[in-house]
C-alpha cells in the first residue's frame, strides 16, 4: 500500500505518522489489540458459560422481547419523529464501515445474545439475534448438531445474517442463511410480536432477508439442524486454466446431494485450486490435517501449494474446517501483519490471532482509513455461475488481484429481493476480493461502479456489507423491491418507522 496517496501536499510530520500508521500497524496490533482481543473473547466465554449453566436464558427471553416493545412503545409517546435502528454501535459489526445513521436515529436495544433451544425432535435450533457463529458452533458441535450453513468469521451474528445475508461452501446445497431459517420471531413498528414462516404471515417471512432492519426487530430466528461429523474429506482439485476451473467448479457444485462443501480460490487469470468436501466420522488417520492449529500455515497458502503438488485429500477436523480462513481473516492478515504467517510468528504468537475485527474497526485512525478505502477492495458479488470465467475476466481486467474467493449457492425461486435470473431457481457463485488491487488503473469509486454494472447486467447482486456506489434507481434495478413495498404499505406504521434499505446502506449513508 502507498501510505503518501492523497496526503501529496500535507506537511512532512503527517506523512511520517501516516508510513508509520500504515506500515508498522503490527506494532500496536501486536502489542495492543491482541491482548484486549483475548481478554473480551474471556470475557464473553465465561459470561456464556454461566447463563447456560443457570439455564435462564429462555426464562428471560420474553422479558427481553417485552423490553424491545417498551423501548418502541416509547419511541411512540416522544413523538415517533426519528427512524428507527438497533443499537449494536456499527464499530462491533462484521461491515466495512459504520453506519452514519447510528448517531441520528433512535437506538433500540435488542440485547438478545443467547441460544434459546436445541431441539433434536425437530431438528431446530431457536436462537436469539445476536448469537454469533463461533458460539452457535461452540455449543452445537459437542451436542452431535450443527447448522447446514456456518458461514465464517466467528462473529457474525444470526441478526445481522438473516438481515442481511450469509453464504458458505455448504450454500450450493442449502442456499444462503435465510433458506435454513424456518421461522422469525420480530417485533414490528406498532409495538406488535408477530412470528412469520413459509406458511404463516409468508409475506414477511419472504420479504425479511435483505431488509437490514427496516421492517422491524428480529429477536428471534428458529435454524434448521443437521448432524454433525467429525471430519470433512477434502479433495484439492489444482486446474490450470480459466475454462478447466470454472467448468470443474460449476460441475461440483452441481453435484449438489454428492458434495457436502464446494469452494474455490483462484490464485491467476489461469489458475485456482477447487475444493470438493464430504463430511464423515471415519478418518484415514495418516491423512488427518488439523489445519486450525496456530502453528499452522494459513489455510489459503496451504491450498496454493497444491498447484505445484498435484492435489490431494486430507481429513479435517470440522470445526477447523468451519473456521479455516478466520486465523487469516481470508487474506487480509497479511497486510495487517505482514510476517503472520512466518513459521517462528505462528509457534510464538499464532495462539493470539486473529486481532477482533471490532476492536480494529474501534481503533482504526483515520490515516488508515483512507488506505483502505484509497487502496483496498473489499467485495463480494453474486453472478450466475454460468458466468463464472466472464465474471473472472472482468475482476482481472478491473483489479488483477488474487486470491479471489469462488463460493457457490443455490439461489432458490422465492419472492423477496433477490430474484434469480429468468426467475428460474440456479447457481449462483460469490467471488470475494479482500485485499490491495494490482491494476495501477484502479480507483476505488470508478472501478466498483464499472464492476457493480458488471453484476446488474448478469442479474448477479452485490453483497451489502460491503461499499456500494450505486444510484438508488441501480440498487432497484438489481434487488426487487416489490414485495418490500408492499409490506412497508401494508404494515401500520413501519414507513416511519425505520429507513429504506438503500438509506442505510448507500455509501453516504456511511462512515
Ligand atoms: C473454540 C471456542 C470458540 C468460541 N467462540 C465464541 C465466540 O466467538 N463468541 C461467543 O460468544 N462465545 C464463544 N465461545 C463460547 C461458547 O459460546 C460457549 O462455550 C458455549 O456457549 C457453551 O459452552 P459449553 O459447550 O462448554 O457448555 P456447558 O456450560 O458445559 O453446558 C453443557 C452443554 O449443554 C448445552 N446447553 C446448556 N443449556 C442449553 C439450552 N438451554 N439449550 C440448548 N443447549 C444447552 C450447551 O450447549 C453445552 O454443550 C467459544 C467457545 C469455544 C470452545
Ligand atoms: N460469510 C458471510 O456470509 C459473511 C457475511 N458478512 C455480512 O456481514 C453482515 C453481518 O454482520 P453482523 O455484524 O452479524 O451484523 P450487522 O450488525 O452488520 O447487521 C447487519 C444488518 O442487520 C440489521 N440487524 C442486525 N440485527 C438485527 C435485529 N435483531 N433486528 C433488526 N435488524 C437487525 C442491522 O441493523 P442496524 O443497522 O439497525 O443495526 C444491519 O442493518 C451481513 O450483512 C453479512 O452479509 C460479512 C462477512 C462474511
Ligand atoms: C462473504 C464473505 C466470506 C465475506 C468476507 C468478508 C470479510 C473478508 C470482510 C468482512 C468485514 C471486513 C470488511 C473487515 C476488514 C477486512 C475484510 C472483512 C473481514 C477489516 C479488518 C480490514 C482492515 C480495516 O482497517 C478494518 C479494521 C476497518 C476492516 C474491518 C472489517
Amino acid at each position: 500500500m502507498d501510505p503518501m496517496a492523497g496526503l501529496e501536499n500535507a506537511p512532512m510530520s503527517e506523512k511520517l505518522f501516516a508510513y508509520i500508521l500504515v506500515n508498522y500497524r503490527w506494532v500496536f496490533v501486536l502489542l495492543f489489540l491482541l491482548p484486549l482481543s483475548l481478554l473480551y473473547d474471556a470475557f464473553f466465554y465465561v459470561r456464556n458459560k454461566i447463563i447456560f449453566r443457570l439455564r435462564s436464558a429462555p426464562r428471560q427471553h420474553d422479558a427481553r422481547v417485552k423490553d424491545v416493545q417498551r423501548q418502541i412503545t416509547a419511541w411512540a409517546a416522544s413523538g415517533g419523529r426519528q427512524k428507527l435502528c438497533t443499537a449494536r454501535p456499527g464499530w462491533q459489526n462484521m461491515s466495512f464501515r459504520r453506519g452514519k445513521y447510528k448517531k441520528t436515529h433512535y437506538n433500540v436495544n435488542v440485547n438478545l445474545i443467547d441460544i434459546l433451544e436445541v431441539n433434536p425432535n425437530s431438528r431446530t435450533v431457536r436462537c436469539e439475534p445476536m448469537v454469533s457463529m463461533g458460539q452457535l458452533t461452540a455449543t452445537l458441535l459437542p451436542l452431535g448438531w450443527t447448522i447446514p450453513i456456518v458461514p465464517e468469521l466467528d462473529d457474525l451474528t444470526v441478526g445481522g445474517l438473516v438481515m442481511g445475508t450469509g453464504v458458505e461452501t455448504s450454500s450450493h446445497a442449502h442456499g444462503l442463511f435465510q433458506h435454513i431459517c424456518e421461522s422469525y420471531e420480530l417485533v414490528l413498528a406498532d409495538g406488535s410480536v408477530v412470528t412469520c414462516s413459509a406458511t404463516e404471515n409468508s409475506d414477511l417471512f419472504y420479504a425479511v432477508p435483505w431488509s437490514y432492519g427496516t421492517l422491524g426487530f428480529l429477536v428471534s430466528a428458529t435454524i434448521r439442524l443437521i448432524p454433525a461429523h467429525s471430519f470433512v474429506r477434502l479433495t484439492y482439485i489444482p486446474c490450470h486454466s480459466l475454462e478447466e476451473l470454472s467448468k470443474t467448479f460449476a460441475d461440483e457444485s452441481a453435484k449438489r446431494e454428492e458434495n457436502d462443501f464446494v469452494e474455490g480460490l483462484v490464485y491467476s487469470a489461469e489458475s485456482g485450486v477447487v475444493m470438493v468436501g464430504k463430511s464423515t466420522n471415519q478418518a484415514d488417520p495418516d491423512r488427518i490435517n488439523r489445519i486450525g492449529d496456530y502453528w499452522k500455515p494459513w489455510f489459503f497458502k496451504h491450498v496454493e501449494q497444491f498447484l505445484k503438488t498435484g492435489g490431494g485429500v486430507e481429513f479435517i477436523p470440522t470445526r477447523h474446517y468451519y473456521h479455516r480462513h478466520s486465523r487469516s481473516i481470508f487474506w487480509q492478515m497479511q497486510d495487517i501483519v505482514p510476517f503472520g504467517n512466518h513459521p517462528i510468528f505462528r509457534y510464538l504468537l499464532g495462539w493470539a490471532v486473529p486481532p477482533k475485527v471490532s476492536l480494529m474497526k474501534l481503533t482504526q485512525g483515520e490515516t488508515v482509513k483512507k488506505m483502505y478505502e484509497t487502496h483496498q477492495i473489499i467485495q463480494d458479488m453474486l453472478v450466475p455461475i454460468t458466468d463464472l470465467a466472464g465474471a473472472i475476466k472482468v475482476f482481472h481486467r478491473e483489479i488483477n488481484m488474487y486470491p479471489l474467493w469462488l463460493c457457490p449457492f443455490y439461489l432458490p425461486d422465492n419472492p423477496g429481493m433477490l430474484r434469480p435470473r429468468d426467475d428460474r431457481s440456479q447457481m449462483y457463485v460469490d467471488i470475494g476480493a479482500y485485499g490491495a488491487p494490482k491494476n495501477p488503473e484502479y480507483k476505488a469509486e470508478a472501478t466498483t461502479r464499472r464492476l457493480e454494472a458488471y453484476v446488474r447486467e448478469v442479474r448477479g447482486f452485490q453483497m451489502l456489507y460491503a461499499d456500494t456506489f450505486m444510484t438508488e434507481s441501480e440498487f432497484e434495478a438489481m434487488f426487487d423491491h416489490r414485495l418490500y413495498d408492499r409490506l412497508r404499505d401494508k404494515l401500520a406504521r413501519t414507513k416511519d418507522a425505520f429507513p429504506r434499505v438503500y438509506d442505510k446502506i448507500n455509501r453516504s449513508a456511511r462512515d
